[in-house]
């Protein structure tokens, strides 16, 4: 994943090949997200039976959820070609001419973090998606001539952590948008199994449960708690993870009861202390925490509002009661007259 911003530790991927060992390779192996699993099955199956390429997919959702997943899962299910680019390395619309040159009929090309691609690059990708046409000027000034290329009907995938900053023509050009939402304990658990089968390790169901109610809802932290209780497991034990040895090393990791790893309680913390629960902008603590506001909001924050640590009001972030008491504070007294209009 090329970004620029810089990632915390946990949603990052340490590994993209070992990422992709993992993976799922069909549909039917990907374990929640059930509505966007038969709208994208009944999609496959039309594409197929029309003879049609699939419609241009938009994938959306924080950091680690499986858009790539279903990105790479659908062109096996098609049994079409898939090319890889992201966003950030489409700098000019030259960048993108060998991907589409390279096109197959019915073939997909991915573009991950397609919100940081440059609109001169998405204007030129419109009449693709559209009409399956390119429109190349060549020469300039007085000479400058435009000619139109035809291209193999293709299918767009993007996949975008933040769907708000896609333009609304871009946007309005996927005919289907699927929204990637934090997968629930039981999904994470059977998660954290079978891939703990895919690695030959034996692990508890006790243990499996407690790596899902610590990874903050998301598979990639899943695998990343998993590699490493497996290696602890190996090290420290018999490599069978039980119960004990999944707590033990998740302590070591400094992985709180509640799925909190250090960035999180760092985020927490300064909220906290140096801005007294909030209200507090997102620009400042991110200066106070020396990370870019892109790493807060896309992937500290949205695991942090959805399990109501924080929330956002009109004048920035406020810390809520379990908030303060996750990090051994006494929540502020919300009901007094002089709190509220701060707070507010
Ligand atoms: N629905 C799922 N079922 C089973 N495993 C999953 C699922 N979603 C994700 N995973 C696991 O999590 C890993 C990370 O997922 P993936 O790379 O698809 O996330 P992503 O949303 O594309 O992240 P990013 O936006 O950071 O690239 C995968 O390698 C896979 O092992």
């Amino acid at each position: 994943m090329a970004r620029e911003t810089v990632l915390t530790q946990e949603s990052a991927s340490e590994d993209p090949k070992r990422d992709a060992a993992l993976r799922p390779k069909h549909l039917r192996e990907v374990i929640g997200q059930q509505a966007a699993v038969q709208r994208l099955s009944i999609a496959v199956n039309a594409s197929k039976k029309l003879r049609e390429p699939l419609a241009h997919i938009l994938f959306d959702g924080p950091p680690g959820l499986g858009k790539t997943t279903f990105a790479t899962v659908l062109p096996t299910e098609l049994g079409v070609s898939i090319q890889m680019t992201s966003g950030p390395a489409l700098s000019k619309p030259a960048d993108l001419l060998p991907f589409l040159t390279n096109l197959e009929e019915g073939s997909i090309l991915f573009i991950d973090e397609i919100h940081r691609m440059p609109r001169v690059v998405e204007e030129f990708i419109y009449p693709a998606m559209e009409d399956f046409r390119i429109d190349i000027v060549l020469g300039d000034g007085m000479n400058a001539r435009t000619i139109s290329m035809n291209l193999k009907r293709f299918t767009l995938i993007g996949a975008t952590t933040r769907s708000g900053m896609l333009s609304s023509p871009m946007r309005d050009r996927f005919r289907i948008h699927e929204h990637l939402d934090f997968y629930t304990v039981p999904e994470l658990a059977t998660i954290v199994r079978v891939n703990a089968q895919k690695l030959g390790t034996q692990i508890s169901d006790e243990a499996a449960l407690e790596l899902a109610q610590r990874s903050r809802g998301t598979p990639r932290i899943a695998n990343n708690r998993l590699y490493w209780v497996r290696h602890f497991a190996a090290s420290e034990s018999d490599g069978i993870i039980t119960l004990p040895i999944a707590r033990a090393a998740l302590e070591m990791a400094e992985v709180d009861r509640d799925g909190l790893d250090k960035q999180d309680r760092r985020y927490l913390e300064t909220l906290l202390g140096v801005f007294g629960g909030g209200p507090a902008g997102v620009e400042a603590i991110a200066a106070t925490m020396n990370l870019p506001a892109d790493t807060l909001s896309d992937e500290i924050e949205p695991y942090l509002l959805r399990e109501q640590f924080i929330v956002r009001s009109p004048r920035g972030r406020i810390a809520t009661p379990r908030g303060f008491t996750a990090m051994g504070h006494t929540p502020r007294d919300l009901s007094s007259p002089e709190t509220l209009p701060r707070l507010f």
